[in-house]
This record gives C-alpha cells, structure tokens and sequence, in this order.
C-alpha cells in the first residue's frame, strides 16, 4: 500500500455496499479496503471469501476506527451510528442513505468542528455538477420526478400510512407529490436522489418532488427540471434496478466508485 493511499470501510454489503467492496478489491489506484460492517458476520464472511485482500468484518462504529473514508451502505435506519462515528474522528463520510441527512444537517456542524468532511456522491442520479453550478446563481425551481415499477416502492412508510397498496396499481399513478423532505421521510428507502438534488440545488423545502408507481415501466427514472437564471436543465436517468435490491438502480455502486476516484485521482473531471 502506497503511502498515501486512502482507506476505506463500507457498512453493509447489500446491492450497492457489495458491488463497491468487489470493485474495491479488483484494485482501484490510491484507495484500499480495510474494513466493512455486515449484520450477518457469517454471511458476510462467505462474500468476501474469493477476495485478494479480505477486509476486516467489523461492527458499523468501529469502521470509523479503521478507515479513512467510511462508505455508508446501510438501511436508514442505521445511518446516525455510522455517521456519528465517522464526523467525530474527523474522517471522510459517503452516504447513500442520503435521505437520512436532510433531518440532521446538524452533523455538518459538527462535522465543521472535528475536521470531518460529507461527500455526498450522486448515486443513483445525474446532473448534480450542473445543479450546482446554477445554484451559485439566482434559480427559480428545482423540480424532480421519480418513476419507478410499483415493487421498487413497495414497503414505503408513506404509501403504508396512506393506505395505497402498490402490488394493486395497474396504470401510472402519483403516489407523492411534495417537498424533498417530506419524500425522505415517507419514502427513506427509495427517493435518496430527492435529497441529494435538495443539498446540490436550493434545499429540501423547496425542491419539488412527485413518485410514481408505473407497472409500464421497468427502470427507475428521475428526471430533473431546473429553472435558473443562467440555463434551464431537463435531464432524465433510466436505471437498471439491481437484482439484490429493485430500489436501488445498479449505477449507484459505480457512481460511489466514481465520487471515492475522485478522492484521489490527479486528474478529475466534473465540478
Ligand atoms: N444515494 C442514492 O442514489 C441511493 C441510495 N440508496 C440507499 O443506500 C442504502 C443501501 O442500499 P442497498 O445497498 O440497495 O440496500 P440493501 O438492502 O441491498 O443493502 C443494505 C445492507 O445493509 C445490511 N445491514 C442491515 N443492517 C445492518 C447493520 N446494523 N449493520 C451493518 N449492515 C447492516 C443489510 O444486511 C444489507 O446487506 C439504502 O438506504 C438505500 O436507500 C439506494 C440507491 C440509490
Ligand atoms: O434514490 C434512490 O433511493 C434509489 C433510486 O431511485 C434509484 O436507484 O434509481
């Protein structure tokens, strides 16, 4: 390992914590594997048998102990242990439960105080250097439109408290219409897109959102319409859902293996 290789921890290897750890493993210049965090230590043991350089399997907290960078590829609802862990030793935190963040921004605070940084990779989007970029000047409306097959819905706390069962839906139908946090937290499995476009562009309450379940179509689409002064951008991504896990489009591992490149590349591309 090169001296100034970065470390990196993973917490769960699901459809995009596994990809990652793999790609990680096949060797990518300036990054290194240590350490990953499972809930079956058994099961993850058995998927990192055929690996160069077995990372460690350890518990969420202590990934923070072992690496540089600590990838967060978990369900939502263990997103504060493993980004509390990771701000407090002032490490690099990549989320992909993105929607988790929207309701405790005061980690990025803390996050000023210790050192840590929180890069929030694109994932399962497009587009967000162009989002950016508009929003350093005056922008009118954010608007994202998420589309998806009903299973790549299902389970979502907001469909089950209003009663919409999408195993039922037989015709394209909104199932959401609202801000950017309300979607996160009606939906923290399937709209992490929402929350990443609200921290790129102009925040949470005013980014619009609309979910449809659509049995006509068999990808996730997002498409993003930005009104600003300086462009107008329409831009839509069609993602392959993964076959670990339908909610979750196969580029989103590849794009945290483009936003932890970038870490360290010499040359990088995109704002
Ligand atoms: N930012 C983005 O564009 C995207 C974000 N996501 C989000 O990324 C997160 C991960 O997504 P997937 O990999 O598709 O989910 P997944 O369900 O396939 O994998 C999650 C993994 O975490 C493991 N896990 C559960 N509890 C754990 C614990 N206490 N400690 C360690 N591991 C634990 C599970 O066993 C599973 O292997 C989800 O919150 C998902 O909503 C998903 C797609 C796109
Ligand atoms: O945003 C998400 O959570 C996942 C998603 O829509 C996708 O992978 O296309």
């Amino acid at each position: 390992m090169a001296e100034r290789d970065l470390t990196v921890g993973i917490a769960g290897l699901g459809a995009i914590g596994l990809h990652l750890a793999r790609a990680l493993d096949a060797g990518v210049e300036g990054l290194r594997l240590v350490a990953v965090a499972a809930r079956d230590r058994a099961k993850a043991e058995r998927s990192l048998a055929g690996f160069r350089q077995p990372p460690a399997v350890v518990g969420l907290g202590e990934l923070a102990e072992r690496a540089d960078v600590v990838v967060e590829a978990a369900p939502a609802a263990v997103f504060e242990e493993v980004a509390r862990a990771a701000i407090a030793r002032g490490r690099i935190f990549m989320p992909a439960s993105v929607g988790a963040l929207l309701p405790r921004m005061r980690l990025v605070e803390e996050a000023r105080r210790t050192g840590a940084r929180i890069i929030v990779p694109t994932g399962a989007l497009l587009g967000l250097d162009a989002v950016r970029a508009a929003a350093e000047g005056p922008v009118e409306s954010v608007t994202i439109e998420t589309r998806k097959p009903p299973r790549g819905l299902a389970g979502a706390p907001y469909l089950e408290r209003h009663g919409i069962d999408v195993a039922a839906i037989t015709a394209p139908t909104r199932v959401f219409q609202g801000n950017a946090f309300d979607a996160a937290q009606g939906f923290p499995a399937n709209v992490n897109v929402a929350a990443a476009l609200a921290l790129a562009g102009i925040g949470p309450e005013r980014t619009r959102v609309e979910i449809w379940a659509d049995p006509g179509v068999t990808r996730n689409m997002h498409t993003i319409r930005v009104e600003a002064e300086a462009a107008r951008l329409t831009m839509t991504i069609e993602n392959v859902p993964s076959e670990e896990n339908p909610r979750t489009g196969r580029i989103t591992p590849l794009s945290i293996l483009a936003c932890l490149r970038g870490l360290t590349s010499t040359l990088r591309v995109g704002s």
